[in-house]
């Protein structure tokens, strides 16, 4: 196991009761590019805490709340809900996490997303991991996935596809733009895309050394 990263810290320089904003690494990359399955070697690798966005809905779909209806129509037309509930949901997870190191993946989706979320938290991400994979190989392992979801049926995928092009690879480059981006090809096993992003990982923590 590896040590923890402790990527970017916001105490006040005269060190006095300032308290340390938690470190927050985005995840994205298109449906299926496999971006909750690295943050799962991510967490065991180096103590982050992970939060999907999606699967937050989903279990506010469960819970059977007062948005359930909303989110679960919204979900199966591959739209994006607003950044109201998600941010709420998000806060509310990590406030209760008792951990100050956080994957957030699938988010943000949109700019209305990153927008919210650092208007409310008040927190910007240390970095942006973002999985870079090619739409027919993601389809592929969406469609081989078999985890009961409502939206992994290829009308509602090539939807979400859309909405992926038009609304969240603008954020990829904003991101990109003020040098925030990782790069990570993952239309690869995924043994090799998770030695790409340990070196990431790794890397930032020498230099935080
Ligand atoms: N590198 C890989 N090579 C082959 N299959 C993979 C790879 N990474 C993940 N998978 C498989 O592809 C499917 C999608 O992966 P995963 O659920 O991690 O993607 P995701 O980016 O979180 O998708 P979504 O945005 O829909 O939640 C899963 O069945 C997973 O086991
Ligand atoms: N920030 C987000 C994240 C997800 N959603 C909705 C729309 C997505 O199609 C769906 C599934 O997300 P995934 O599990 O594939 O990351 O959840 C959203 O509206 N806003
Ligand atoms: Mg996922």
């Amino acid at each position: 196991m590896e040590t923890d990263v402790g990527v970017s810290t916001s105490e006040e320089a005269n060190g006095s009761a300032a308290k340390k904003k938690p470190t927050v690494v985005f995840v994205l990359g298109g449906p299926g590019s496999g971006k909750g399955t690295q943050c799962a070697y991510i967490v065991e690798h180096f103590g982050f805490t992970h939060f999907s966005a999606g699967d937050l809905l989903r279990g506010e779909i469960d819970s059977g709340s007062e948005n359930g209806l909303m989110i679960k129509s919204m979900m199966n037309e591959g739209k994006i809900v607003p950044s109201e509930v998600t941010v709420k949901l998000l806060q509310k997870a990590m406030e209760e996490s008792g951990n100050e190191k956080f994957l957030i993946d699938g988010f943000p989706r949109n700019d209305e997303n990153r927008a919210a979320f650092a208007a409310v938290t008040g927190i910007e991400p240390a970095f942006v991991l973002f999985f870079d994979c090619p739409e027919e190989e993601m389809e592929r392992r969406i469609l081989n996935r078999n985890q009961g979801r409502d939206d992994d049926n290829i009308e509602t995928i090539r939807k979400r596809f859309k909405v992926f092009l038009q609304s969240s690879l603008p954020v990829v480059q904003y991101y990109e733009s003020i040098g925030k981006v990782h790069k990570i090809d993952a239309a690869r096993p995924v043994e090799e895309v998770f030695e790409s992003v340990k070196a990431v990982f790794t890397s930032i923590n020498e230099k935080d050394d």
